[in-house]
């Protein structure tokens, strides 16, 4: 299947209203924390495949057999869980790329706190065999500089050991805003938590002094929104159940788009923001750190080159590892469109361009964020995208909320 996008600027949209669905780490942590404490309740719990997927494996009592497809911190974070689980017996498995996409870290630092996994396919990858023990508490160490992923899934079931835990990160910290969010959510619940430096300590938890939880709405998400707005001529888009003490790192795109031309407007009283357009000069060139917020980085790479603008993105190693190798899907997808981008294993460097090829068709590789990314440029030139049903794993109605800013879909088989 392909989606066929354009945009007419005669009939141009200028304000639109959206609701994006629950933030799916914030719905993926209170998931299995719900598994842990029944009491908890989640409000706006996001309606993804890779949530739903979650969930079900939590319910699922019936098969031993587990298939996460696509959903990298859903697999992370039921290794822990099912492996501290006295006698459940799964096995976890998931998509292709699952199988290749790292898991080591996670289950030599759950070995060392006493789990009994074994891996059904190569080393180091899905699937694996979990036989569910008692875990111990204590001391582990863990490098931290591949996954945050790994380090949340520890973190979310440390409060239900006899005494706790205390994760030692060795090396740079990864993806840390990602961290933060469990070891906040974790303190909401009523855990004691204290994080310094590389160093973080659980203590166990019996029952949870607050146990309602409304899931804020996704920023990842709210990229595409503010990339839309960047690339239109006038657009302003009002966007629901966000707030500004977000526990989601990536609310960063208040200050990353501003530079780019996007003014948010956060309207306490009802829990939105309206993102317009800001009368600035545009930088020729945007240098970006995103280590701690990866899953913008491809709205920014293509933002960038639709306004025409240079950027060096650095902090992306691990994208090598993510739905598809995203530094290289980049790369091959923007120069189809004319970009001149060069990569290394963390860097993607894009030089200011003038024109945008018209009529691309972009392969998404199984990577919903793929799509999600280059959709905007509809504003800028005619674009198809591939396997546009891809988009479900994080935001299933997303080319319903394209449509709502102005870019019309039709769909080609
Ligand atoms: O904990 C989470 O909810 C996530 C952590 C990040 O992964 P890494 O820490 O592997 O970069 C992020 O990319 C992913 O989409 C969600
Ligand atoms: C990397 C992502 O997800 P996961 O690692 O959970 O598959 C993502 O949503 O961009």
């Amino acid at each position: 299947m392909i989606a066929a996008l354009s945009h007419d600027s005669a009939a141009a949209i200028e304000h639109a209203h959206i609701e994006v669905t629950g933030s799916k780490s914030e719905s993926n942590r209170l998931l299995i924390l719900q598994a842990l404490f029944p009491q908890i309740e989640i409000g706006n719990l996001s309606n993804s495949d890779d949530t739903q997927l979650l969930q079900q494996a939590l319910k699922n009592r019936d098969s031993e057999l587990i298939d996460i497809h696509h959903a990298g911190t859903a697999m992370r974070f039921l290794t822990a869980y099912f492996s501290a689980q006295q006698g459940r017996k799964v096995v976890l498995t998931g998509s292709e790329r699952m199988k290749q996409r790292p898991v080591s870290l996670l289950v030599d630092a759950l070995r060392d706190l006493g789990a009994k996994i074994d891996y059904k396919g190569e080393e180091g990858y899905p699937p694996l065999q979990i036989t569910g023990t008692t875990l111990r508490s204590g001391e582990i160490e863990i490098a931290a500089g591949t996954s945050s992923q790994y380090i949340s899934a520890l973190l979310l079931i440390a409060p239900s050991l006899s005494d706790g835990l205390t994760i030692r990160m060795r090396g740079m910290i990864t993806s840390r805003p990602y961290i933060d969010m469990t070891c906040q959510l974790l303190q909401q619940l009523g855990c004691s938590v204290i994080f310094s430096e590389n160093c973080i300590t659980v203590e166990p938890l019996d029952i949870p002094v607050e146990s309602k939880f409304t899931v804020e709405s996704d920023w990842s998400s709210a990229s595409y929104f503010y990339s839309a707005v960047a690339l239109s001529e006038g657009l302003s888009i009002t966007l629901k159940n966000y707030k500004k003490e977000s526990l989601q790192g990536d609310s960063n795109l208040v200050h990353i788009y501003e530079k780019l031309g996007v003014e948010t407007r956060f309207n306490s009283a009802e829990s939105s923001i309206t993102l317009s357009k800001k009368d600035i000069s545009l930088p020729k060139h945007l240098e970006l750190d995103l280590a701690k917020t990866p899953d913008i980085a491809q709205t920014i790479a293509v933002s960038c080159f639709g306004l025409g603008i240079g950027c060096k993105l650095s902090g992306l190693h691990t994208l090598k590892i993510k739905e598809t190798d995203r530094l290289v899907a980049l790369q091959t997808e923007m120069q189809k469109l004319g970009a001149t981008v060069q990569i290394t294993d963390n860097l993607l460097q894009l030089s200011p361009s003038e024109a945008i090829n018209s009529g691309i068709s972009i392969k998404t590789y199984n990577d919903h964020r793929m799509a999600m990314a280059f959709a905007p440029l509809a504003f800028k030139e005619k674009i198809s995208i591939e396997e546009p049903e891809v988009v479900s794993k994080s935001f299933p109605s997303f080319w319903e909320a394209m449509t709502a800013v102005g870019i019309t879909y039709e769909i080609k088989r």
